[in-house]
């Protein structure tokens, strides 16, 4: 993997409460669909940075900051999870076993330009969907009710 580089800062505030100058945001205000994905993804890496810790508690400062912006992430895609069960009929259909295989892949391809290990990313996204898959049962049996 190749070693992390610290990008120039442009709009976060460090752990170490250091106010870093933010650009103007984008004047549209469209969510990140596919179409966009590329521009998303550009900008979520200029406003990232990694940091150099100069301890362990700094190091999970920075870890317990970007669980919370996972957990929101995880939330929001609930959401959608929890709206497609109610456009499937069967079984089968919430498993979705090919729709896995593709996301998977698409993830793993991401991974790959954000410098992330695709194998963990794989892990995550396996255990994240297999929950998201009983989650989605549970929805689709209360719609048959
Ligand atoms: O795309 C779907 O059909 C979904 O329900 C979403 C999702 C996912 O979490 O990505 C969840 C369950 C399916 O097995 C496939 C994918």
């Amino acid at each position: 993997m190749a070693p992390k580089v610290p990008t120039r800062c442009s709009g976060a505030t460090a752990v170490n409460g250091t106010r870093l100058v933010k650009s103007p945001a984008p004047a549209r205000r469209r969510s990140p669909v596919d179409s966009d994905a590329s521009e998303f993804l550009a900008r979520r890496a200029e406003l990232s940075e990694v940091h150099h810790c100069q301890s362990l508690e700094e190091v999970r400062q920075h870890i317990n900051r970007i669980d919370h912006e996972i957990v929101a992430l995880i939330a929001e895609r609930g959401q959608y999870v929890d709206q497609a069960a109610g456009f499937k009929r069967d079984e089968q259909e919430v498993k979705a076993p090919q729709r896995v295989e593709h996301v998977i892949a698409r993830v793993r391809t991401i991974a790959g330009e954000q410098q992330a290990d695709p194998e963990v990313v794989e892990k995550v996204y396996r255990a994240m969907i297999s929950a998201f898959i009983e989650a989605e049962m549970r929805t689709h049996q209360g719609h048959n009710d």
